[in-house]
């Protein structure tokens, strides 16, 4: 990941102040809003709780956590909690004693389970999100049992806590005031949604909206508490008191309820629309394993993942992120055989200052001043900040949120990644500083771009995949679909 600053100013210390600074600290001057590494982190941890289930969870007292591993400033480790496993026992099997002097960031306060082995083995942080915690306290009324249990679990967690060297707290920034309202409207503009919207011609201009705010109502439902005692209650158990006094709550839930509307925003910006989804054409299809596609619904959401990382970029005028995934054996993790290689934004090189390179685009005069030959393209970073090797036995994938340009399109089949899921709407131009010529003739890598299924373009043409798997549907259903909004999970 790009840009080296640490987490620090303006964030939520558990117990002591909801927020000092205004805003968060690293946006560019002020040109763009931009996301804190330290909020990037905790919705990467939300978004891992939604992870699409690989199996079957079962319903308990203790909820899916996401969690996220950070080593120095860089994500490390994307988990969520499968049916055996906590996200924390997850994360201890992965990483063992390479968790020494991590930060971690949780989508629930861990249990004592969990907490107890990640503090043994060293970590420097944890953060979790301020609400229901993995153990649930929120079903105090349905069952008094088990909220026993809870409260004796918070209770230990809070001695882990006090007596161990790691800290254990909130770290929750403000976002910039006008950062949800620019997320929104880059969103609306982005290829995802434009696609989707020329093909409807005016019909229903305002699914965008719809599925927002359905997105909006699923993720308040999940990571918010609607019920303010109920909230203040929570927060004494978990020793937050000192967050239940005004204007300290009213801020955190503020703060809160702000950056779930950016996640839900964000994530509605590849949806679950009608035929839609990543689809490689026709030509392309393969019965090599290396080269059939994901299922679509863990497609779109590796692609919010990436999404999510471009409002971190350091180009004012177009933000890009890149993600790496990659399949192995089967694992124990939630995200089944999946795990996460590597992730990045377009930035100038690290460490460089605002004003060390120029900013302009091809549309300005002077070829000199121009960004192009200075800025680190978002697969670039990805590749550069890895985390794990590129193995050529394994089915690997970047999901990219715009077309890979003629510089990246050879490092990305040169890493050896079998799959590209990409947003294709700059195929084939060529702009005066940067361009698209070579995405069209990449061979051996296998293109995934956002489109109509195919089955749709051609209803007598049994050729849909999902998940690699041949699947015919009937005029019927397909014409019920694409008049509905499937808004399931992402
Ligand atoms: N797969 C890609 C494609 C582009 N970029 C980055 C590099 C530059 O920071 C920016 C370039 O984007 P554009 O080609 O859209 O060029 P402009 O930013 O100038 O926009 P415009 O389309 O108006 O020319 O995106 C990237 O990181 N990864």
């Amino acid at each position: 990941m790009q840009s080296a600053e640490g987490p620090g100013d303006g964030q939520v210390a558990a117990g002591r102040r909801v927020s000092t600074a205004g805003t968060q600290t690293d946006s560019v001057s002020g040109q763009t809003p931009r996301l804190s590494k330290v909020n990037l982190f905790t919705l990467f941890s939300l978004l891992m709780e939604l992870f699409p289930p690989v199996e079957q969870q079962k319903k308990s007292q203790v909820k899916k956590t996401g969690l996220v591993v950070v080593k120095n400033i860089k994500m490390v480790g994307l988990h969520c909690s499968s049916a055996d496993l906590h996200a924390g026992q997850i994360a201890l099997i992965k990483h063992g004693s390479r968790l020494k002097n991590c930060d971690l960031y949780f989508s629930r306060k861990p249990c004592s389970t969990c907490l107890k082995m990640i503090v043994n083995a060293g970590v420097n942080r944890i953060s979790y999100w301020p609400a229901d915690p993995e153990i649930s306290l929120q079903n105090e009324a349905s069952n008094p049992t088990s909220t026993e249990d809870a409260k004796l679990d918070a209770k230990a967690v809070e001695r882990l806590k006090s007596n161990s060297r790691a800290r254990v707290c909130l770290l929750l920034q403000p976002l910039v005031c006008d950062m949800v309202q620019f997320v929104e409207e880059t969103t609306y503009k982005c290829d995802f949604i434009q696609k989707i919207a020329k093909t409807l011609s005016g019909c229903n201009t305002d699914f965008y909206t719809e599925c927002r705010q359905e997105r909006i109502k699923e993720y308040e439902s999940l990571f918010l508490i609607s019920n303010e005692e109920m909230h203040k209650q929570i927060l004494m158990t978990m020793g937050l008191e000192n967050l239940c006094e005004n204007p300290y709550f009213s801020n955190l839930r503020q703060n809160m309820k702000d950056l779930i509307l950016l996640l839900a925003t964000v994530a509605a910006s590849v949806p679950t629309f009608g035929h839609f989804g990543f689809y490689c054409n026709g030509s392309q299809q393969t019965n090599d394993m290396h080269h059939q596609s994901l299922p679509q619904e863990i497609a779109r959401h590796c692609m919010i993942q990436a999404r999510l990382l471009a409002y971190r970029t350091e180009d004012h005028k177009t933000g890009v992120g890149a993600v790496i995934w990659a399949e192995g054996k089967s694992s124990c993790d939630g995200t089944g055989a999946m795990y996460f290689v590597g992730c990045g934004y377009n930035a100038f090189p690290v460490g460089s200052e605002y004003a060390d390179f120029p900013h302009m685009d091809d549309k300005q005069k002077d070829r000199e001043i121009r960004k192009f030959r200075y800025i680190i393209h978002a697969e670039q970073n990805a590749l550069t900040f890895r985390c794990q090797e590129i193995k050529p036995e394994e089915r690997s994938m970047i999901f990219v949120t715009k077309c890979p340009c003629d510089e990246c399109v050879p490092l990305i089949k040169g890493a050896g990644i079998k799959q590209i899921y990409v947003g294709d709407v700059d195929v084939g131009k060529k702009k005066a500083d940067i361009s698209y010529m070579k995405f069209r003739e990449l061979e051996g890598v296998s293109k995934f771009t956002w489109q109509l299924s195919p089955s749709h373009i051609d209803v007598h043409e049994p050729t849909a995949r999902e998940n690699g798997i041949q699947k015919t549907q009937s005029l019927d259903e397909q014409q019920h679909q694409s008049k509905k909004l499937c808004l399931g999970n992402h």
